[in-house]
């Protein structure tokens, strides 16, 4: 605008003095300096006779307004002939209608402050330096052209019109005399030309856009486009600036099973190109053919809808069923099938989906249920409702003089090896295994790749990384019993579960605890461990939430690990499904029948109570006459008497088993007489029988003879000690019940990964209270002593204090509660199980009358 208000000024100058073509008369050419000025430039321009002319005639113009048009033409011819143009500045000269334009100073500044300087590539001379391209678009032939509607069309249809005859918007301007004209026929020519698009709508240009723009806006557009980089104006031209899409349109359609590119102007799906070996085999059949006759090009036919194709058979089609079905069978099989002539003679085989290899008619002949695999992982859902909190431990720790306790029993250190071989893997054969000791580096034989003894490792491997599923457990709220503790996995018969840990504590430990510590608590969490020692797990594993059931799934067993005793849960012998809740039987043995529990397990044998398992009868030993038909039996009392034989001689002559035991074993004396019981301590080493004794006198033989002797040796001195408790209990008069190693026995049996049995002793105490009821529970895995029984526990119970209550039970493993045959037991089984009978509905009688309702 300056450069306007200058240049009529200067003009009006340039008129008054009459010495207007002598360039040195002009101020500013006294500069040596190029003129940068658009007065200087005014001046340069006005060097050229036509140009002089022009300004010669502004001058004389009468308006002003006639002028500036005037002006715009001649810069608008200037542009045409100029590489590089400020582009507002055509736009503000096409756009601006001139004849209704005031003749203001305003307008006519604005156009001329857009006017250019110098081209300074054409100065330079660079302008020579050829096209530049940029994606495809040639640069420089639009270079010379304006923004104008004229320059945002099609390229392809200006070049086809031909680029040269297209005439600039300033020369249109020019040529039109205004802008109207050129709006209109830039307007045409956007509606004419301009199909970038289906939908027909004219794209917005940039032209259209500004002159929609007011004063205000333009002069935004203006400023932002003088900000501009210099290679950006360079290419604003260009319809890849603009927007502007030249390359036809395509669409693509799912079609027969593909996607088809589809032209808007040819709606017929595009023909793919052809195939690479198409391709091939045409060429060659083209080379081959070339001089045969050309066969006339076939319609393309239909394609043909591929038919999916179905197996008609299963796997084992094709199998021929065998002639003798019953060949390979077992005697009994064949037995079974010959009572089943529907299966003998088929009436017709089964071609569509026989079964593998036949094998199913034996499936059928031995009958299994149906049995979803024990990996099958189905978590509960989460936000079960959750004790509050308490304080876990993983690890059993020893307090007080429990540990200089534990290292006094003989199985502390104890590290004979099994003799195991390595295709044996530590099966139920396992000396170890038998006698409850896990194997590890320093006791086995075969090493950790084929041993199977390792319980507690695999527990602590798979619990390691914790998760639901590997932790495998979760405490959740029972509808009657508290706390409960359930499945998140599934478990095979006799898979350890989780480990029952806490605080190992001696007896009177334990009772200074109750006395002080818990003698407000509803619940304790006691459980009677080994050699008078008890876990208490107050602090502890969520195991002590496992309630008790009649049925139980699950053992509570200890084992010797590393030479350390430790407690776990495992599974029974059914396997335990996702969601099964896990109980054990505590085999309460109440003293007192004020100090029962309502069981509330449910199951279909419930005692009613959290009482002791009702004795088992015991089958009736063979009489003396029926010698002859000892068989096996009196061959394995023959063996008996061997190993008794042998076991003294490994003991040191001919002491007392339970003498030598008890002072072997320098534990702390129990309390009250243990004189009554060595008959029945000899009753119990005598279950030490059959396979294991064998185990045990092969070992000797073979070397491993410590390994061996120590087994049978605890077995001894276990019974002892259980014959020593059980009379301590009588004396008691606390409310702690018989624990300790009364429970632990050896049964030499062959019944699996639970084939003996530490089993627990368990002693889980609630406190008493006017409306609480209170239990405590000792858990045993053997059959009670006499001591322990409910009729004598119901007496004795009455000596004892009101305020406590003691129960005895046991979590026995099947295999312990086999009969174990005592020099006492003389009575016919209908005898002895009327007896418990008797003893039970007593216990079971005085219990209802105390149950609170
Ligand atoms: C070691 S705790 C078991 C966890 C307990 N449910 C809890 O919430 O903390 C033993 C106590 O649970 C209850 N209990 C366990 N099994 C039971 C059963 N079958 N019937 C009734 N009560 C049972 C008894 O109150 C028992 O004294």
């Amino acid at each position: 605008m300056a450069g306007l208000a200058a240049l009529t000024s200067e003009a009006s100058f340039s008129a008054a003095t009459t010495d207007a073509t002598d360039a040195s008369s002009n101020p500013a050419s006294f500069s040596s300096t190029p003129p940068t000025t658009v007065s200087s430039d005014s001046m340069s321009l006005a060097s050229e006779p036509d140009t002089l002319k022009h300004e010669t005639t502004i001058t004389a113009a009468p308006r002003l307004g006639a002028a500036i048009t005037m002006l715009e033409n001649v810069e608008s011819e200037q542009q045409a002939s100029r590489q590089q143009t400020p582009v507002g500045l055509a736009i503000v000269v096409a756009e601006e209608p001139l004849d209704s334009a005031p003749p203001s100073a305003t307008r006519a500044r604005r156009a001329r402050a857009s006017l250019p300087v110098y081209n300074l590539s054409k100065l330079s001379g660079t302008d020579a330096h050829g096209k530049r391209r940029a994606k495809g678009d040639s640069v420089g032939e639009k270079r010379r052209r304006t923004i104008s509607g004229d320059t945002l069309v099609n390229d392809d249809q200006e070049g086809a019109s031909g680029s040269a005859d297209v005439p600039t918007s300033a020369n249109r301007v020019a040529k039109d005399g205004g802008s109207k004209k050129v709006k209109e026929s830039s307007a045409a020519a956007l509606v004419a030309r301009r199909a970038t698009r289906l939908s027909g709508a004219p794209p917005e240009t940039l032209t259209t856009k500004l002159s929609a723009l007011g004063k205000r806006g333009k002069k935004t557009f203006e400023k932002s486009l003088s900000r501009m980089s210099r290679e950006l104006r360079r290419l604003q031209d260009t319809n890849e600036f603009a927007h502007i899409e030249t390359r036809p349109v395509r669409y693509t359609v799912w079609s027969n099973g593909k996607y088809v590119d589809v032209d808007p102007e040819h709606p017929e799906p595009v023909a793919s190109p052809p195939r690479k070996k198409a391709r091939f085999d045409a060429v060659s059949g083209a080379q081959d053919n070339d001089n045969a006759e050309k066969p006339e090009p076939e319609a393309p036919s239909a394609k043909k809808r591929r038919v999916k194709k179905y197996l008609e058979k299963g796997l084992y089609a094709g199998q021929e069923a065998p002639t003798d079905i019953a060949k390979g069978m077992t005697a009994k099989e064949k037995k079974k099938l010959a009572s089943i002539p529907e299966l003998l003679t088929p009436s017709e085989p089964n071609k569509t989906l026989p079964f593998p290899t036949y094998n199913g008619l034996r499936l059928l002949l031995n009958g299994r249920d149906f049995k979803l695999p024990y990996d099958v992982c189905n978590p509960l859902p989460p936000g079960q409702p959750k004790p509050a909190a308490y304080r876990t431990m993983t690890k059993n720790r020893f307090v007080g003089d429990a540990a200089a306790y534990w290292k006094k029993t003989p199985h502390f250190g104890d590290s004979s090896k099994c003799v195991c071989k390595p295709e044996d893997g530590c099966a139920e054969d396992c000396q170890n295994r038998i006698m409850l000791y896990e194997c590890d580096e320093t006791n086995c034989n075969v090493g950790k790749a084929h041993c199977q003894n390792r319980a507690f490792q695999t527990l602590q491997e798979r619990t390691k990384r914790g998760g639901r599923y590997r932790v495998g457990v979760e405490v959740y709220k029972t509808a009657d019993r508290g706390y409960g503790v359930r499945s998140n996995r599934c478990f095979e018969p006799n898979q350890i579960i989780m480990e029952y840990t806490g605080e190992i504590i001696t007896e009177e430990e334990c009772e200074r605890r109750m006395n002080e510590v818990y003698k407000d608590n509803e619940c304790y969490y006691l459980m009677s461990f080994d050699q008078n020692m008890i876990i208490d797990a107050t602090t502890g594993s969520i195991a002590r939430f496992v309630n008790h059931s009649c049925s139980p799934n699950c053992r509570m067993i200890k084992w010797i690990v590393s030479g350390q005793p430790r407690m776990a849960l495992f599974a029974g012998d059914r396997p335990i499904m996702t969601g099964d809740e896990l109980t054990y039987d505590y085999n309460f043995d109440p003293f007192s029948a004020k100090n029962v529990q309502k069981c509330l397990c449910g199951s279909p044998n419930c005692r009613g109570v959290l009482g002791p398992k009702p004795k088992e009868v015991k089958p009736p030993k063979p009489s003396k006459e029926d010698g002859k038909g000892k068989g096996k039996k009196g061959s394995v009392k023959g063996s008996v008497k061997a190993g008794k034989r042998k076991l003294k001689e490994l003991l040191g002559g001919d002491r007392d088993d339970n003498e030598g035991a008890s002072k072997k074993r320098k534990i702390k004396p129990a309390m009250g007489a243990v004189k009554a019981k060595p008959a029945k301590a000899k009753a119990k080493t005598t279950t030490t029988t059959g396979k294991a004794r064998g185990a045990a006198l092969k070992a000797a033989t073979k070397g491993a003879a410590k390994g061996a002797a120590t087994a049978i040796k605890r077995s001894v001195s276990s019974a002892s000690v259980k014959a020593k408790t059980a009379l301590s209990k009588k004396t008691a008069a606390g409310y702690v019940a018989s624990r300790g190693l009364k429970q632990t026995k050896i049964s030499f049996k062959k019944t699996g990964t639970a084939s003996s049995s530490r089993s627990s002793s368990l002693t889980i105490v609630a406190a008493s209270g006017p409306s609480k009821q209170t239990a405590k529970t000792n858990a045993s895995g053997t059959p009670k002593s006499k001591a322990a029984t409910p009729a004598s526990s119901a007496k004795s119970a009455r000596t004892r204090t009101p305020s406590r209550k003691v129960l005895e039970g046991s979590s026995t493993p099947k295999s312990a509660t086999s009969p174990v045959v005592t020099g006492k037991r003389k009575k016919s089984p209908a005898a002895a199980s009327a007896k418990v009978k008797s003893s039970r509905a007593r216990v079971v009688q005085q219990s209802v009358y105390d149950f609170p309702n």
